[in-house]
Parts: C-alpha cells; sequence; structure tokens
C-alpha cells in the first residue's frame, strides 16, 4: 500500500549551485522523509564563490505559490529563507494568515532570517529588515537567526554563552514564540552550541565542531531539518534536537565542490553506497 508522507513548505531564493536555499530545503526534506512543496521569491545567480546577482520573483507569483500548494495538497510545516524585498515579506505575511499557518494557528512555521550569504552578499534589502521584525516574528514558532542576523537584527554581538541569552531575550520580545540563536560563527568555541529558549526554558544544543571549511547552505539544512520533525508531528524542543544531530552529521559529511566553499550534506541519512555516485575529483 501507498503512503503519502506528511507536507513541508519552503519560502525561499533558489541557489543555481545546488547547496543552499531552496535546493537544501528540498533535499534535507527528502532526507527526513517529508514531501517538499516551494513558493520561490527570488532566483541567485550562484555558484561555492558567491552570489553574482539575483532577480526577484513578483509578490504576487510568491502569494499563488503558496495559495496552491495549501489549498490543494495541505501544509503541515513551512520555513521562510530568502525573501529578498519588504513588498515580498509583507506579501507572504498575509499569505500565512490567509491560509492559516503560523505561531497563532495550527501549522507551525519557522523562519530563518536570511539577509547576507555566507560570502557576505546581501540576500534581503536594507529596509525590509524591518519587515522581518514586525511582519514574520509575531507569526513565527521559531525564528533561527545566526551571529550576524543577531547583530542585524537587535545590535546585540554575542561573543559567548552570556551574550548568547541576551541576544535570546532581545530576539522574543519582537514576538517569536521560541528562538534558536545559532553559535556556529563562535569560531573559537572548541564545540557549536545553539541556545534554544522561549523565554521560560533555555536549552543548550551542544555538538563537535567540525574541522571543514564546506559549511555552505548549513543554516537552510538546521532549519529545514527542524521544519521536517515539525511536519511530523514533534514539538519544538524536540524538533530542535532532531535537526541539531542533523545539521552535525551533514556538516561532519560536507564535501569540497567548486573553487570555493562546498555544501554540508544531507546525504548520510541515504544510502552511500549508490554505484557511480562518486565524482572521483
Ligand atoms: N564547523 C561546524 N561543525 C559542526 N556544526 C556546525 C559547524 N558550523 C556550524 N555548525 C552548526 O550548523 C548550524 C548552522 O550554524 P551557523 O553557522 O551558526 O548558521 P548559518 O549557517 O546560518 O550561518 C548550527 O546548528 C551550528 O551549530
Ligand atoms: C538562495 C540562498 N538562500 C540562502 C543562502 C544562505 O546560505 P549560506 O549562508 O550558506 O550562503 C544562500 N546563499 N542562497
Amino acid at each position: 500500500m501507498t503512503t503519502t508522507p506528511r507536507t513541508a513548505l519552503t519560502i525561499a531564493g533558489s541557489d543555481s549551485g545546488g547547496g543552499a536555499g531552496i535546493q537544501a530545503d528540498l533535499r534535507t526534506f527528502f532526507a527526513n522523509g517529508v514531501h517538499g512543496m516551494t513558493a520561490i521569491t527570488a532566483v541567485t545567480v550562484q555558484n561555492s564563490l558567491g552570489v553574482q546577482g539575483f532577480t526577484e520573483i513578483p509578490a504576487e507569483v510568491v502569494t499563488a505559490q503558496i495559495r496552491a500548494v495549501a489549498s490543494d495538497m495541505g501544509v503541515d510545516a513551512a520555513k521562510t529563507g530568502m525573501l529578498a524585498t519588504a513588498e515580498i515579506i509583507q506579501a507572504v505575511a498575509k499569505t500565512l494568515d490567509e491560509v492559516h499557518i503560523g505561531r497563532n494557528a495550527a501549522i507551525p512555521f519557522v523562519v530563518d532570517p536570511v539577509a547576507a550569504s555566507m560570502h557576505g552578499d546581501a540576500l534581503l534589502r536594507e529596509e525590509a529588515l524591518e519587515a522581518i521584525r514586525t511582519e514574520l516574528f509575531p507569526r513565527a514558532t521559531l525564528v533561527t537567526p545566526n551571529l550576524d542576523e543577531v547583530r542585524l537584527l537587535t545590535g546585540v554581538e554575542v561573543t559567548g554563552r552570556e551574550s548568547q541569552r541576551e541576544a535570546a531575550g532581545a530576539l522574543l520580545e519582537f514576538g517569536a514564540q521560541w528562538v534558536l540563536v545559532k553559535g556556529g560563527h563562535l569560531y573559537e568555541d572548541p564545540e557549536c552550541t545553539d541556545l534554544l529558549s522561549d523565554g521560560v526554558q533555555c536549552i543548550e544544543l551542544t555538538g563537535p565542531r567540525h574541522d571543514t571549511p564546506h559549511t555552505h547552505g548549513g543554516g537552510d539544512t538546521l532549519a529545514s531539518a527542524i521544519t521536517s520533525g515539525l511536519a511530523k508531528g514533534l514539538g519544538v524542543p524536540d524538533a530542535v534536537e532532531a535537526g541539531k544531530r542533523f545539521i552535525e552529521r551533514s556538516v561532519a559529511e560536507a564535501y569540497p565542490l567548486g573553487a570555493g566553499v562546498g555544501p554540508v550534506s544531507p546525504f548520510w541519512r541515504l544510502a552511500h553506497d549508490q554505484p557511480g555516485a562518486a565524482a572521483g575529483r
């Protein structure tokens, strides 16, 4: 008998290099046994060396994609990545309310507040930061900023555990139910600790720091793994714990590809012995 899997929707940008954005989200959903659906917000021209440019999709087309899948196929959990402009953010917020996705509705919603690529190339127009705070955070079940995004959103400079807690408190004031302050950029820390908080509980998720330069798509992969867990009915702390274990292995198995930064790999969850899969380069 065939089984229909749970569904997850990603509202994000396309990465032509296949390591981040929509492509990272889809491969993570697949590796976690969830049917992935997409509302594409922008098309980036990108490879391992950086983002050469992007074109955003008209806001009404982003809205139409969300409506199409939500009305027909159903969404068990959703996430956002690159949203590019304030206009797209406003359209997404309005449409999510309409289809009952978000912290005040039954369907969990994860906001990864992507502002720039790891090479420092902008993926969000400057004036759109305020829209992330005011339109998306109050609707979010969970927000997952990295340390650069924490600084942009709150002004808090995270240098260790203490300031990670301070940042979590500042972020919660924008109205998200839970925040995950990711610690991947605390490079002097021999471990990678992400801090999860809802203002009552403060949970430290610690794991080994793998020695690799290839972490392209790490934030997207973590947020999508968490979204997969939420789609399968896990509560936030359990979904984040499972997501952290998923990204840990994905960073451990990250591979070089191109002359710059290679992608993290969700392949460890799948069969490793596919004949002919290794490129040998
Ligand atoms: N070198 C590493 N080894 C193991 N885990 C890592 C490493 N770098 C990042 N992570 C983990 O990957 C996730 C994404 O981290 P981070 O780098 O902080 O965000 P982003 O990818 O959005 O910039 C976090 O769970 C973090 O702990
Ligand atoms: C379309 C898109 N979305 C998100 C990222 C962030 O990923 P990273 O921080 O690994 O560059 C990206 N580079 N491109």
